[in-house]
């Protein structure tokens, strides 16, 4: 037996998070976001009666997913677990970052609570630095508004480097803007550069170390800065799915 990109462990686990598409050309879109911020009403809106439910691999969190079209691009669209960080303290938060992580989205949108931000905007920065193709969506705008609270969208989007799309998602609003902007990202008509948080030159120099190694093992199909951080942090599942993939890869060499 050969070894190809199909049976390494890198594939394995690519192939673990991957979506079933209906045909290749779907493009496969993660909606992110706190619990209660509006993601399913997000997720009927766009998709209306085009969906399925089933359960992610191995886990008893439940995975929807749905399609649409907009122009001559048809979109996937997975419905992640509502979280409130991607740490993997949770069943949940372990199930969106990998998603996101290894499933290789194309786009991610982090729906937002526009009554609290703040709190929001922590979700999306982690999402942010894992990958360049994020947009943020403002939901609950509505709610927003009646609590006398505004925000400048443009001030916002500049500092985030990302899209900022405002909705009411219970009333269908700003969605048309959303698949467009969607649209346009797919297309490269919008290129994003998103906020990253720097770290002191302990952990850089670490990352410096420690990233190439990464990107000799793993090639260029993942964030290896990300994983690298993680590395330092001492993640346990990021490293559990790192051991994995060597471990996989070891096998494969034997049994060719
Ligand atoms: N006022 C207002 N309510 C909204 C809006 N979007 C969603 N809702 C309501 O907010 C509640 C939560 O919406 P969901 O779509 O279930 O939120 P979710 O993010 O999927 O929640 P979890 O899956 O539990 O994390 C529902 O009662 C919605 O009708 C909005 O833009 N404005
Ligand atoms: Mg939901």
């Amino acid at each position: 037996m050969g070894l190809t990109s199909q049976s390494t462990g890198i594939a394995l686990l690519k192939n673990k998070f991957a979506i079933e598409k209906k045909h290749k050309d779907q493009i496969v879109i993660g909606l992110a976001g706190n619990p209660n911020t509006g993601k399913s009403t997000l997720f009927n809106n766009l998709t209306g009666l085009n969906q399925h439910t089933g359960n992610w691999p191995g886990k008893t969190v439940t995975n929807a997913k749905g399609s649409f079209s907009h122009k001559d691009k048809e979109f996937l669209l997975v419905d992640l677990p509502g979280t409130y960080s991607l740490l993997a303290n949770s069943v949940e938060e372990e199930v969106a970052r990998d998603f996101i992580c290894f499933g290789n989205p194309e786009i991610t949108i982090v729906i937002t609570d526009a009554t609290c931000l703040e709190r929001n905007l922590n979700l999306a920065l982690q999402v942010m630095e894992i990958t360049d193709n994020v947009i943020v969506c403002l939901n609950l705008m509505d709610e927003a508004k009646r609590k006398g609270i505004s925000i400048n969208i443009d001030t916002l989007e500049k500092k985030l480097g990302v899209p900022v799309i405002p909705t009411v998602a219970r009333d269908g609003i700003g969605t048309e803007e959303l698949k467009e902007t969607m649209y346009k990202m797919v297309k490269g008509e919008i290129k994003t550069k998103p906020l990253r948080l720097s770290y002191n030159d302990k952990i850089e120099n670490l990352v410096k170390k420690i990233e190439p190694k990464l990107k000799d093992t793993l090639g260029d199909s993942f964030n290896t800065r990300w994983l690298a951080l993680r590395l330092i942090d001492g993640d346990k599942a990021i490293i559990d799915s790192i051991k994995e993939i060597l471990n996989i890869n070891k096998f494969n060499e034997v049994e060719v």
